[in-house]
């Protein structure tokens, strides 16, 4: 193909995402841009997922196509279950073996594709951390293969590739709460705290599905031709570099995938009915009076954490939106009256006229770009993260699982925010900490260098021009990396 024809040669994408909610939503933003430059797009997943997933814009959605596959029946496993959504945090390895089970109709939607002569074979496949099984069955049908990983850049790099964990194992609470030996350039006071290790030290140890979390993300990076990350390197700089140094794999940004103009909240017919109370209570708020609290739907919370959480949000004193989730392992809340039994006695009747504790579906982007909120008490989802520093809303910060204890570091380190003071060993907080916390970024002296920090990397962020490149150079890694294999 001469040059000129590769420049303006439509691809034709198939994106697949992990069966998380958090994960779907950022493939269908990178689908959308994809969509918006031109190439087609298959989205996979099932069922249940593909009629959960906010609609495509019309302009956008004879480019997008949603392919459900079957849902794979998988003992143990309640019936209707597809997504991270709707089992406890300690079901997921069998949402994994669900992912597993979407092999063969993998294999049988793929080699249909590639027999297809109406212009449906794959250009690419675009998979996410935990689909170890498809390279093989890709390379059998000459389709090459890009990562899409949607955690934070520089907790990958933490975790490392496999020649690092070979040369300088690291199996114990104390190897990951240190930063990794292998590497001299990694910042030192990003790693793990003792009580959060215990996650990195079971994802690489075999689960419940049979393979280890790192395993299959290895594999991933290992056999697929570059990786693409949810980032860029304005917000964590030079991790790029560092990520291909480390795999021998170009690292590739897409971006922050979250356009600052069309944060309304009313792209998404999920949020239609809670938007309108939520975001009409915050426009009875004062400017910048108001932390955003939200934990995600995954982080293990006692209802312990939850009584202390509260009582510390009433201690600072200052206006609160929380979007309210119940602890792990409680059924949901369906009322305001099941929320208040969670809730420690008398807290809704102290708090209210300053505050609102919301049950159902959050519109978490309209909420974050609303002038009613200073700052956000998050989990540090690199979701959330992301949005939050989008609206330059400075971080009070309560990590739990995965990556966002690296997240929280990261973030101190970029002086955006402080965390919620936590026992180094069994990791608990108390009311007192979350007060102080909430204080220091929303109502003392230091909050304004915390917000002035926030505010100088939201003015980068906005510079759709800035992110709009990072799609177009994406676009061009995947018509590059098509011809040859790097
Ligand atoms: C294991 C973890 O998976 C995580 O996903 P999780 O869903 O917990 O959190 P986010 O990435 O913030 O994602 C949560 C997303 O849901 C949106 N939302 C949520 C609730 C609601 O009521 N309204 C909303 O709009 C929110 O805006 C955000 O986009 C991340 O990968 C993380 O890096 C990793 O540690």
């Amino acid at each position: 193909m001469n040059e000129a024809a590769a420049t303006t040669k439509k691809l034709n994408l198939v994106l697949f995402p992990w069966l998380a909610f958090g994960h779907m939503i950022p493939y269908l933003e990178l689908a959308k841009r994809l969509a918006a430059r031109g190439h087609a797009v298959t989205f996979l997943s099932t069922p249940r997922n593909v009629a959960r997933l906010p609609p495509v814009p019309a302009d956008l959605s004879p480019r997008v196509h949603l392919v459900a596959l079957p849902a794979p029946v998988v003992d143990g496993l309640p019936e209707g279950a597809e997504s991270t959504a709707d089992v406890p945090p300690e079901m997921n390895e069998l949402i994994k073996k669900a992912v597993d089970g979407l092999a063969a109709p993998f294999a049988a939607f793929l080699a249909d594709a590639v027999a297809d002569d109406g212009g449906r074979r794959p250009d690419w496949i675009v998979m996410d951390f935990c689909h170890h099984w498809l390279p093989a069955i890709a390379e059998a049908h000459g389709v090459p293969c890009a990562a899409f990983l949607i955690v934070q850049p520089t907790a990958i790099a933490f975790l490392g590739p496999r020649w690092a964990q070979a040369a300088h194992p690291r199996t114990t609470l104390e190897d990951f709460a240190a930063p990794p030996r292998w590497c001299s350039s990694f910042p030192s006071a990003i790693a793990y705290r003792r009580h959060e290790a215990g996650w990195a030290v079971d994802a690489f140890r075999p689960n419940a599905s049979g393979v280890s979390d790192i395993e299959r993300m290895w594999q991933i990076i290992e056999r697929t031709r570059f990786t693409i990350y949810r980032s860029c390197d304005e917000v964590e700089p030079g991790v790029f570099a560092l990520l291909t140094d480390l795999f021998h794999k170009p690292a590739v940004p897409a971006g922050v995938l979250l356009q600052p103009d069309i944060a309304d909240g009313n792209s998404s017919s999920r949020s239609a009915g809670a938007r309108s109370e939520v975001l009409q209570w915050l426009d009875r708020q004062p400017p910048k009076s108001t932390i955003y609290v939200a934990l995600g739907s995954e982080a293990p919370l006692t209802a312990s954490n939850l009584h202390e959480l509260a009582l510390g949000l009433e201690l600072a004193g200052v206006r609160f939106l929380w979007a309210f989730r119940k602890p792990s392992g409680m059924s949901a809340p369906t009322s305001s009256t099941d929320v208040a039994e969670l809730l420690p006695a008398g807290f809704e009747g102290r708090t209210r006229g300053h505050a609102l504790v919301w049950s159902g579906w959050v519109p978490q982007v309209a909420v974050l770009a609303h002038a009613a909120v200073g700052a956000f008490l998050t989990h540090c989802g690199w979701g959330s993260t992301i949005e939050s520093l989008v609206f330059g809303r400075p971080l009070v910060m309560l990590p739990f699982v995965v990556d966002q204890g690296l997240i929280a570091r990261t973030m101190a380190e970029r002086g955006v925010g402080v965390e919620v003071a936590r026992d180094e060993v069994d990791g608990s907080f108390g009311r007192d900490g979350v007060a102080a916390a909430v204080r220091s970024v929303m109502v003392e002296e230091q909050g304004e260098v915390f917000a002035s920090n926030a505010e100088r990397l939201e003015r980068v962020l906005r510079d759709q021009r800035r992110q709009d490149q990072y799609m177009d150079e994406l676009v061009g890694c995947l018509k590059r990396y098509k011809e040859d294999s790097c």
